[in-house]
């Protein structure tokens, strides 16, 4: 489903210019297993060599279906005007979590309960809480398998369901993606318990979200189609989860690994981004930085073609993948296709190829109605996604606006489609 290497051919990609015209002959070339030579890449989410690691989710889910948060209205689009995403009541800038102290006493019922320890804003769990929860690991629980290791579904103590993620992340990316997870609650992000360091073992305990991924809704595994109107929401959701870690947070947050299989949906279809294996804090700009250099990281598709020939990471990143995730949402295909021809097989720069030469109708994914509010939103979404996907990070917008915009296309979406 995915590569996990990158190449220098992507350094080309999709093209410039404040109202951006793709030059197809600097749109990255096919992806073919060749292009994806593993002697031109930096492995991106590689296990080898690392330490078997555990991380333990919200997904211990095995023992009940909790009840879905009721999404308040400003978050959830009912109100007509773009409002802030929503972030922890007690404010957005608050360091970390009620959730996670109020989780630690409501789990365990007492204080003098000697199974657990806080620390640093999150439960540290034992490995006794981890086996109970899990069942001793029981296949019957395992939910899914990512490139870090599996993913268990468990029912804590207190019967709150969770996803048991078993982490190959190295030592110090683990301790990396708990500090960022202990700093942020947000709606559309899935929700962080806890951990474990045990020897060898890492685990995270997350929320777990019962609907699975975005990716699996496109590819209709369950045998329904996700119609137009939930992908809208669906993008609306990802829109401010993103933004919340770029603007709301004590120091903005990229997330690095935005995809569809890393959006997790409830049963009402609403997202929430996992994976914070790769996030990285933005570069400080009141020190003047502009950007962190770092390795590159993430997934090819959805890299960042700047990121990926500067080594230079900012917030425009994101937004680039979420260009790339907001193609996916119209059209229904994986960024890359390789059994596609090779003028197909780079997603987002055939449909914003066809966009460009007033074909996009012939990019919509095929088992959508093509009615004047389906088509009319698609143009809006994809003259934003040109934008996300400009080759130069100043050319794209914020998150923020990415979410504003959209916003105000759903509003337009709604009234045409009555
Ligand atoms: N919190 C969760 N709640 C419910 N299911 C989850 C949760 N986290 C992960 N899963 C399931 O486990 C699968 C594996 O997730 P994981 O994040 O480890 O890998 P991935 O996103 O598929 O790949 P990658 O490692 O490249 O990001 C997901 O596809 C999803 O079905």
């Amino acid at each position: 489903m995915k590569s996990r290497r990158r190449s220098s051919s992507l350094n080309g990609s999709m093209s410039s210019s404040s109202t951006y015209s793709p030059t197809p002959d600097r749109l990255p070339h096919s992806p073919n297993s060749s292009t994806y030579s593993s002697t031109t890449t930096t492995s991106l989410k590689s296990n080898s060599g690392r330490n078997p690691v555990r991380i333990v989710a919200d997904a211990f889910v095995s023992c009940f279906t909790p009840p879905e948060t009721k999404p308040s209205s400003s978050n959830f689009g009912d109100s007509d005007s773009f409002q802030a995403p929503s972030v922890a009541s007690d404010g957005a800038r608050e360091k970390k979590p009620s959730s996670s102290n109020n989780r630690g006493r409501s789990i365990y019922g007492s204080e003098n309960n000697s199974t657990h320890r806080k620390k640093a804003g999150s439960i540290k769990f034992t490995m006794e809480d981890i086996y109970k929860a899990t069942k001793n690991f029981s296949p019957s629980l395992k939910i899914g398998q990512g490139g870090f290791g599996i993913v268990y579904k468990g029912c804590l103590v207190d019967g709150t369901v969770v996803a048991n993620i078993h982490d190959k992340h190295a030592g110090a990316e683990f301790k990396s993606e708990v500090r960022t997870l202990e700093k942020i609650e947000h709606l559309n992000l899935v929700k962080f318990y806890g951990f474990l360091e045990h020897g060898e073992e890492r685990i995270l305990v997350v929320e777990y979200v019962p609907n699975g991924t975005l990716r699996e809704h496109l590819d209709s595994v369950n045998g329904n189609v996700l119609d137009f109107a939930s992908r809208l929401d669906i993008g609306i959701d990802v829109g401010h989860a993103i933004t919340y870690l770029h603007m709301y947070t004590d120091h903005p947050i990229i997330h690095r690994d935005i995809k569809s299989s890393n959006i997790l949906l409830t049963e009402n279809l609403r997202a929430k981004v996992a994976d914070f294996g790769f996030a990285r804090l933005a570069a400080d700009i009141e020190s003047g930085a502009t950007h962190v250099s770092t390795q590159v990281k993430g997934t090819a598709g959805y890299l960042d073609p700047e990121y990926l020939s500067t080594y230079q990471l900012t917030e425009k990143s994101d937004v680039y993948s979420f260009g790339v995730l907001l193609v996916e949402l119209v059209t229904g295909r994986r960024p890359i296709e390789p059994k596609k021809e090779i003028k197909e097989r780079i997603t987002a720069r055939w449909a914003m190829k066809k966009f460009t030469s007033g074909d996009a109708i012939l990019t919509l994914d095929p088992r959508l109605e093509r009615s004047a509010a389906n088509s009319l939103a698609m143009e809006k979404i994809y003259e934003l996604a040109l934008q996300c996907l400009a080759p130069h990070r100043h050319n794209r917008p914020t998150m923020r606006k990415c979410a504003e915009i959209l916003w105000s296309i759903r509003k337009d979406y709604r009234e045409l489609a009555g």
